[in-house]
């Protein structure tokens, strides 16, 4: 079963005026893992799609999304897909690949339908493309580690990079995950925006009891979403996007748009946020 979502994309001076209910419907990114299901939320930030695909056992495929009008998904498309659950496969182009929890794997454009089977979570992101790029599998040892922040400021982390030009190549997308350590709560303070790129995130190993204080907004106009496991948000192009948890937790960030430069961020000034 495929279950689709538009998003359309919103003017800053629109988000200023939203109240805690608007703001979710157009931002939050939830229940997109579901057995049986693939669900898919396509927004109009830099046509980014993001979803989920949980096939409980099963086989579940992604060949036809209507919101496209091509045969299949990604004709015109490239897709990076995580997995957040139990060991499970993802096929395309005749290929099997077996896919361990926080394994990446990339199909580029033209890659045909996408079979998803076993027990896997899987976390699909998906933006257009221009031309083929080689499927690739990447584990985490492939991938490349950035460690930031310190426990002393409640932000140590460690980023991995995994769709990222020094590890791979791809046309728009730019996918890792971050991980918060010792008992570290806050991802990506000090915070940046980057208007030539939207990004969207996906929080997960959010203990039950707890949720991360998602903050979004323009930097002078923050606003926040309180998320739950395996919840996130779409992020603008004008936004902030950072956040403090209720304990540790990791997230998965993507972008896509007009570089692939991880580095290309306009940093904001603590002392700037209002
Ligand atoms: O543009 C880059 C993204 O916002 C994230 O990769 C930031 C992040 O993972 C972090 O600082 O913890
Ligand atoms: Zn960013």
């Amino acid at each position: 079963m495929l279950k689709v979502e538009t998003r359309q994309a919103v003017h800053p001076d629109h988000a200023k005026a939203m109240d805690t209910e608007e703001l979710r419907r157009h931002f939050l990114v939830s229940d997109i893992f579901v057995p049986g299901e693939v669900r898919l939320i396509y927004s109009h930030y830099d046509r980014m799609v993001v979803g989920g695909a949980v096939p409980a056992g099963g086989e579940l495929v992604l060949d036809r999304v209507e919101e496209t009008k091509t045969p299949t998904f990604l004709d015109r498309r490239e897709m990076a897909v995580v997995n957040i659950g139990q060991p499970g496969s993802v096929s395309a182009a005749g290929e099997v690949h077996a896919l361990e929890r926080g394994d990446v794997l990339y199909l580029g454009m033209g890659s045909g339908p996408v079979t998803f089977a076993g027990h896997g979570r899987f976390y699909i992101t998906s933006a257009p493309a221009h031309r083929t790029c080689p499927t690739r599998l990447i584990r985490i040892g492939e991938a490349k580690a950035v460690p930031m922040g310190a426990s002393e400021t409640s932000n140590k982390r460690v980023i991995h990079q995994f769709v990222h030009p020094l590890v791979m190549e791809s046309c728009q997308l730019v996918l890792g995950y971050t991980r918060l350590l010792d008992g570290s709560v806050w991802n990506t303070m000090p915070a940046h925006v980057h208007d030539r790129r939207m990004e969207a995130y996906l929080y997960f190993d959010v203990e039950e009891k707890n949720r991360v204080l998602h903050l979004m907004g323009e930097p002078d106009q923050t606003r926040h979403l309180v998320v739950a496991n395996e919840e996130g948000a779409l992020s603008p192009p004008w936004s902030i996007h950072a956040g403090a948890g209720t304990g540790s937790y990791a997230f998965i960030w993507a972008m896509a748009g007009d570089n692939v430069d991880y580095t290309d961020m306009d940093m904001v000034g603590i002392g700037d946020l209002r």
